[in-house]
């Protein structure tokens, strides 16, 4: 495939026709302790697919595009953290976002020849190409761009928007709320409408919400300053590099549909009629793609594995911060180090479902946020301890697919960061109750994990 870089754009919060009113695009706002661990992750990396009748070049240029840009610019005047960047003075104890005015959300044009039906469809599809729509996120010691985007177009075929943001200043959450409130306000221009939106979509910037009672900012950012590895500059906002995508790896989209799920939910129910487990269709997904990616790893059953998920704390806080909250609100909650035969007998599945049944239920322990620092120093410690360690991206929960921009929904939502035991979950696209779930590896690794997907629903 070839990809031809048309423009690259920056798009500054909309000011209307008063220059007075550009000061109010500057803000500073600190990072939290919910966000600061998260300076050590890699940026989170999606893409949307939009099919189009009518995606000529010309229709693309003269319509599409100026209206994506317009009501970009329009709905960053309430997401004004994305057009700015983080930093960290030498007489701050932690960094924080700084919106300047005029700053701007840099935003890549390309088009490409790729085949727009494979690349945003569920079988296996190359994921050099899928990394090349989205766009890079600029950073050096000193300063790191928070949100870049990159509108592809597929010429009479579709267009994909992707994004890539720094994880530190926002979680899935706060990005599904982002995308959904651009759709909202080009809707409203493309139909003369008054632009406006809704408080759900309206974020919260309040950082006095999150109350550090304990010292956690601190102990959070001595934690991220141990764990660099470069102890020459303590303040430093650089990222080690992204996890190389090997030759031949594949991105493959594995579907539950709500009947599978009822399936395996009884499963469970049948091997196990006496504890109380939490059988949500996140732990049924999760539980049972994890088994099948165990058995597919093959290898000594002696190993050591982990699994780990986030958790969304704005419900569960004391008291709880509003749902539009902008930033991070999560953290993870962690088994580790079980023996891998443990997922890869007959009981496999139902091990794996009370294992994430259990973590669900503690999460009402009280004391969960006091002992954020140790839970992440932990994690951090235990990273090369396991041969594989489970992570989700994304939800079942965020909506994806009511992305709509005025033109129909997208086809096909991608985390693109995501390989081996970090996979992604979605909703399904036509259907209440199933799950989307994204997985990269070798095309080998993925014929056999495919194939323990499959065998296992037919039992
Ligand atoms: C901890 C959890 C994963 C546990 O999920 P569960 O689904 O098991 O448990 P739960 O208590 O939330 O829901 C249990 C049941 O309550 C009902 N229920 C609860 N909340 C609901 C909601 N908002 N919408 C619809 N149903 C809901 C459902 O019937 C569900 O069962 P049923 O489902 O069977 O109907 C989740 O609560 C959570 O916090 N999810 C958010 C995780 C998150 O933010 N991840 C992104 C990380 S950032 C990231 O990764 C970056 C990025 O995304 O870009």
């Amino acid at each position: 495939m070839t990809l031809l870089v048309v423009e690259v754009a920056q798009i500054i919060p909309y000011t209307g026709s008063d220059s007075i009113q550009n000061s109010a695009n500057s803000l500073t706002i600190p990072l939290t302790f919910f966000d600061l661990p998260w300076l050590l992750f890699q940026p989170p990396k999606k893409v949307f697919f939009y099919r189009l009748t009518e995606s000529t070049r010309e229709h693309f240029h003269s319509f599409i595009l100026p209206n994506l840009k317009l009501s970009l610019s329009l709905v960053l005047r309430s997401y004004l953290p994305l057009s700015g960047c983080l930093t960290w003075n030498q007489d701050e104890l932690k960094p924080r976002i700084v919106v300047s005015q005029n700053d701007a959300v840099l935003i890549t044009i390309a088009e490409t020849d790729a085949d727009f039906s494979l690349l945003s469809g569920y079988g296996q599809r190359p994921a050099s190409e899928l990394h090349t729509l989205t766009p890079e996120l600029p950073f050096s010691d000193d300063a790191a761009s928070v949100f870049s985007l990159q509108i592809t177009l597929f010429p009479n075929q579709g267009f994909s928007i992707g994004y890539t943001a720094h994880h530190a200043v926002l979680d899935g959450k706060t990005l599904s709320m982002f995308m959904k409130a651009w759709t909202h306000l080009c809707k409203q221009h493309m139909e003369n409408r008054v632009i406006s939106l809704p408080e759900t979509l309206t974020p919260s910037l309040d950082r006095s919400l999150v109350e550090d009672l304990t010292g956690l900012d601190e102990q959070m950012v001595e934690m991220v300053r141990s764990l660099r590895d470069d102890k020459t500059n303590m303040r430093s906002l650089s990222r080690g590099p992204a996890r190389e995508i090997e030759y031949g790896d594949v991105l493959a989209t594995f579907v539950l549909s709500g009947d599978d799920v009822e399936r395996l939910r009884e499963r469970c129910r049948s091997q196990d009629d006496r504890s109380p487990l939490h059988i949500s269709t996140f732990v049924i997904a999760y539980a049972y793609v994890w088994t099948c990616f165990v058995k597919a790893c093959g290898g000594n059953g002696e190993r050591l594995v982990s699994l780990l998920f986030s958790v969304d704390f704005r419900t569960r806080l004391v008291p709880p911060l509003p749902a539009t909250y902008f930033g991070n609100c999560i953290s993870p909650v962690v088994c580790y180090k079980r023996k891998a035969e443990e997922f890869t007998g007959e009981k496999g599945f139902l091990t794996a479902v009370k294992i994430l049944s259990d973590l669900v239920k503690s999460l009402s322990i009280p004391g969960m946020i006091e002992t954020i620092r140790e839970r992440f120093a932990i994690l951090f410690k235990s990273f090369g301890e396991s041969s594989q360690f489970g992570i989700v991206a994304g939800s079942n929960r965020f909506g994806v697919y009511e992305i709509d921009f005025g033109w129909g929904r997208p086809v096909k939502v991608d985390v693109i960061n995501i390989r081996g035991e970090l996979i992604s979950m979605a909703e399904r696209r036509d259907e209440s109750g199933g799950v989307e779930i994204g997985m990269c590896m070798n095309k080998t690794e993925m014929d056999t994990l495919f194939s323990f997907f499959n065998s296992g629903l037919q039992n």
